[in-house]
């Protein structure tokens, strides 16, 4: 009979990496000797746990480098540990499936989604706000748990999991796309899963102007329990939007460089794409976009827009290697714009740019000035992370709608950082802390990536896997996270007055904590690729 999983170890459910650090927590006021044995119940490691802050106690067993699996024993309660060097193989597999199983426009074959196969959805051409012109602009990714496209989310997405390819394309080797939902199977995996986003992108453009529509949705969000073939609304484009067309510029840029090697034709009809949305930029304000009168989806407006402007400069300067576009993105270089890596402050994703780009292009006044601010971004992130019990760079208010996005954009930033030349001593520990959290070391004990973990989540809001009779959601989405400004009915029934770090609930109705997008997905790649690849050796 399977040994009772106890709640009251917090643990990485998952698994530990054979080289990494192996922590588990539990809620105690006096050290707790715990014990590790193998399942033929031989004792193979004992200690104590330490205070770590409030009323939580760490145990730390990263001596253990022997892969198996174990029993890990604090008191009366026993869990299963699992030790491995490819400890997150499987997961990391799934993050990325995800995207697949995002896929719009076309069927989801059952060969390829299993039991989460679907018809083909979202298929008609789409009207521009307004008019009666009708764009064919299929394709792409579904945006979160409804089945909107929106391109200043999709640019963040995107340039994640290219980020991933640059930075860790070993540690992604081995996944496997829905093949028959994709053309080009010679691509690096995660190269083919992204293509299917960035050619949509690039149908998001306005020929004549070089402007980038903000999304393509229908007036409303369908009912949850719609299935994608079963939602036939006519589908709106709305109006050009800046935050659109600068994102656009910078990801489309980012993906010319990626896919030159492997798809010229695609490389240059980014690069076209780019300049001619660059030139779009010149010529009109930094409006914020807001919805049109019946367009009641998602707005994702965003009133700061010079650190879009700065991402599409940097990424055309890196496109290029032309130090004009150096010159041009300087400037807003220095400004004080929040460095951050989200869908509406997006200055970092310039950072990097910049600083990967070719050195000798650049001033090097600037690059050390931007070097040093780094650096400082990184040690605050890094106090905030040593002050925290469980290790992560959090404080209590920074538990928001997509609260896990914040925490992983945060461990994927001391990572970017580092292949750009800003190494921190915290980068490794901080990411790791970030996975463990994710997948269970946590004050609800749960694993927040679906289909993974002792104790799962199983109702998220999600369209897909609300309608179809399948009682497991679609697995391998990352869940928003626990949101302490309860912007949701059945959060603001069920969590009022809860500690910050507990305001989530596993229920389909709480949007607020418990949705799914891509673009929570995408930094969760990027993490968990860079501990398999630092640690799955
Ligand atoms: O829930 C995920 C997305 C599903 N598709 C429609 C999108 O509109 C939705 O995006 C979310 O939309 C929310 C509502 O607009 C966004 O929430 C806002 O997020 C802000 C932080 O990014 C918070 O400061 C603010 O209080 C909160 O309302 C949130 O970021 C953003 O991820
Ligand atoms: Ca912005
Ligand atoms: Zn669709």
């Amino acid at each position: 009979m399977r040994a009772r999983v106890s709640k009251s170890i917090f643990y990485n459910q998952i698994g530990y990496l054979t080289g990494g650090e192996k922590r588990f927590w539990v809620q105690a006021r006096e050290p707790q000797p715990f014990a590790l044995r193998t399942q033929d119940g031989q004792a193979v490691f004992a200690g104590m746990t330490k205070p770590v802050g409030e009323n939580w106690h760490a145990g730390d067993f990263s001596a253990l480098r022997v892969p198996g699996t174990y029993a890990l024993r604090v008191g009366a309660s026993e869990v299963p540990v699992v030790i491995h060097r490819r400890a997150y193989r499987d997961v990391l597999e799934a993050l990325v499936r995800f995207f697949d199983y995002q896929l719009c426009g076309a069927a989801l074959p059952e060969g390829e989604a299993g039991p989460w196969a679907h018809g083909v959805c979202h298929a008609s051409d789409a009207k521009v706000y307004g008019t009666d012109i009708a764009v064919r602009c299929q394709g792409g990714w579904h945006d979160a748990g409804d089945y909107g496209k929106y391109v200043v989310p999709a640019a963040k997405a995107v340039a994640d999991l290219l980020l991933a390819h640059e930075y860790f394309a070993p540690a992604l080797a081995h996944i496997r796309p829905m093949r028959a939902a994709h053309r080009e199977p010679h691509l690096p995996p995660v190269l083919e899963v992204a293509r299917e986003e960035v050619v949509w992108l690039l149908t998001m453009q306005d020929p004549a102007t070089g402007g980038v529509y903000h999304k393509v949705t229908t007036p409303s969000f369908p009912p949850l329990d719609t299935r994608p073939e079963d939602d036939r609304a006519p589908l709106v484009l709305s109006p050009i939007s800046y935050a659109a067309t600068a994102a656009f510029c910078a990801v489309i840029a980012h993906a010319a460089l990626v896919y030159r090697p492997f798809d010229p034709a695609l490389s240059s009809a980014c690069a076209d794409a780019a300049r001619r949305a660059h030139a779009w930029l010149g010529e009109h304000d930094m409006r914020p976009f807001r919805n049109p009168n019946g367009i009641l989806t998602g707005e994702y407006g965003d009133a700061e827009l010079r650190d879009e402007w700065l991402w599409a400069l940097a990424s055309m300067f890196r496109m290029t290697g032309d130090p004009a576009w150096a010159s041009r993105c300087e400037p807003l270089l220095l400004l004080d714009l929040p460095w951050d890596l989200g869908w509406a402050d997006v200055a970092l994703y310039g950072v990097i740019e910049y600083l990967r780009a070719p050195s000798d292009a650049a001033s090097s006044h600037v690059r050390d000035k931007v070097k040093a601010r780094l650096i400082r971004e990184l040690d605050v992130l890094a106090e905030m992370a040593e002050s925290h019990p469980l290790g992560i760079p959090m404080r209590d208010d920074d538990w928001i709608w997509g609260s896990h996005m914040v925490l992983l954009n945060r461990a994927m930033a001391f990572l970017l950082a580092e292949g750009a030349g800003v190494s921190h001593p915290a980068a490794h520990t901080v990411a790791q802390r970030a996975a463990d959290y994710l997948f269970g070391a946590n004050p609800l004990g749960t694993c927040f990536v679906t289909g993974f973990g002792q104790h799962r989540v199983l109702h998220p809001h999600h369209r897909p896997s609300v309608a179809d009779d399948v009682v497991d959601p679609v697995p391998g989405m990352v869940v928003g996270g626990p949101n302490r400004n309860l912007q949701d009915e059945v959060a603001r029934a069920q969590l009022a007055g809860k500690p910050a770090m507990e305001a989530y609930l596993d229920h389909e109705a709480s949007y607020s904590t418990n949705e799914v997008a891509i673009y929570w997905n995408s930094p969760a790649v990027f993490v968990m690729a860079g501990l398999h690849e630092a640690r799955g050796k």
